[in-house]
């Protein structure tokens, strides 16, 4: 047994499944998780001391590469100081003037410590303002764990086939309407059909949660007059595409702009940190300023606002990290086209900056439906193929890819030859 697989034994006694967030089980591509120990740039390396390129980077955070060396110091510098007070610092109003001028939208914003609780206490933002109970989500669409969203449900729910979680009540699905990624008529649908209840329409700009999926032309717009016209609140979840898609998220790169955005992942520089903020007239009704309750402990905690600062002025002041990203992007996913045409293959591909998924399916993937057509088998061998030749992908079909300026142009090449063999394996394992 490898020390990992050693681990993993014991860790199944100790851990509900053996991890401490599903899709870190490896269960829909088989075989056993790998346990890191450590990471540097644009690698992992587990504890069998086995090397891997990044191409998750901790599901988005590691955008500048592992242990950035201002957010690496930054932290070291802040600990001398203790690590937590429970009372306000100057670094919380740094971090609020920061995320203030990148996100443009965001007029206020409250720290938190995940993505869950961003998405959680924006939607009671929303539901306060407006004095409505219901929201839209899109199917296939991850907002976190918490009740409300795991209703069709993306990322680790849908790998795992538990879309709609058990213990969530029947009176809390009940406020949560459902429609098809891109599907505008649904959406319209669903408004008519719910006059004046509907609190807001919460949605990945650019879901990352079944995959890479892009909205079509005028999605986006049409869903900004919906709420619009039903005064609904929009709002953006960008705990993945914030600073990532560009310094303003998704909704600078495709000129929208949402009431209210979540943020997590890039904004901790990889310590556990979310975020919400918007308008300032919505945001001012939060306690204290306003009576819809949201508070935490360690909210703004000193060590994670100094990783996430570092982080975010880095990419503030180095606007060529996004063309970079861009480029790295543009080269993997034309090497992985050419692969496919090569080996007379027709999976689709979506992309978009610094993040893609490979589909094994000939169908194009615009929803969940679709994303749902993949060869999951042919996926989890692909995945063990690319993990055997050194390459660390999600473990899930239902995932993007997150890349890293860390990449070289060397490491991409490598990426895209173990694509093509990796390929190739999967598919002759299939043929047998
Ligand atoms: C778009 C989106 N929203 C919310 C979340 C929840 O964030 P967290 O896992 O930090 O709770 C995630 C990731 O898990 C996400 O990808
Ligand atoms: N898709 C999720 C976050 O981005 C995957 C991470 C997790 O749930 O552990």
């Amino acid at each position: 047994m490898t020390t990992s697989e050693q681990l993993f034994e014991k860790a199944k006694t100790l851990i509900p499944g053996g991890v401490n967030s599903p899709v870190r089980a490896f269960r829909s591509v088989g075989g056993s998780p790998v346990f890191i120990k450590s990471a540097k740039g644009p690698y992992l390396y587990d504890e069998d001391g086995r090397e891997y390129i990044e191409l998750i980077n901790s599901w988005g955070p590691m955008i500048l590469g592992h242990a950035f060396e201002p957010v690496e110091k930054a932290v070291r510098d802040a600990i001398q100081y203790s690590f937590s007070f429970g009372a306000p610092t100057r670094k919380e109003v740094e971090m609020a003037e920061l995320i203030t001028n990148m996100v443009p939208s965001v007029e206020k914003v409250r720290m938190v410590n995940s993505g869950t609780e961003a998405t959680m206490a924006a939607i009671r933002v929303a539901r306060g303002f407006t004095g409505r109970d219901k929201i839209i989500k899109f199917e296939g669409c991850y907002h976190g764990h918490a009740d409300s969203f795991l209703i069709a449900a993306g990322s680790g729910a849908m790998t795992m086939g538990i879309p709609d979680s058990p213990g969530v009540t029947k009176a809390t699905a009940a406020d949560t309407l459902t429609a098809p990624f891109n599907d505008l008529a649904a959406v319209e649908k669903l408004l008519d059909n719910n006059h004046n209840q509907v609190a807001a329409i919460i949605l990945e700009p650019v879901v990352g949660n079944m995959g890479c999926v892009l909205p079509e032309p005028g999605f986006l717009e049409g869903v900004r007059s919906l709420c619009d016209k039903h005064d609904a609140l929009l709002i953006f979840d960008e705990v993945m595409t914030g600073f990532r898609l560009a310094k303003g998220g998704a909704q600078e790169r495709f000129g929208i702009t949402p009431d209210l955005t979540t943020m997590g992942k890039i904004i901790g520089g990889g310590m556990p940190v979310g975020a919400y903020g918007g308008r300032a007239d919505i945001m001012d009704i939060v306690a204290p300023a306003g009576p819809v309750y949201q508070a935490g402990t360690l909210s703004g905690n000193p060590i994670a606002m100094s990783a996430g600062l570092a982080m975010l002025h880095h990419l503030n002041d180095h606007p060529e990290v996004y063309t970079r990203l861009d480029q790295i992007g543009e080269t993997l996913v034309n090497g992985f086209r050419a692969s496919l045409v090569k080996l007379g293959l027709n999976y689709t591909i979506n992309h978009i900056g610094s993040m893609f998924t490979l589909f094994m399916t000939e169908r194009s993937v615009t929803n969940f439906t679709e994303a749902k057509s993949c060869d999951l088998p042919l996926f989890g061998r692909y995945f063990h193929a690319m993990l055997k030749r050194g390459v660390y992908l999600a473990p899930s079909q239902f995932e993007s890819l997150f890349l890293s300026v860390a990449l070289t142009d060397d490491l991409t090449a490598q990426i895209i030859q173990a694509n093509e063999e990796s390929l190739q394996e999967a598919l002759a394992e299939h043929d047998n």
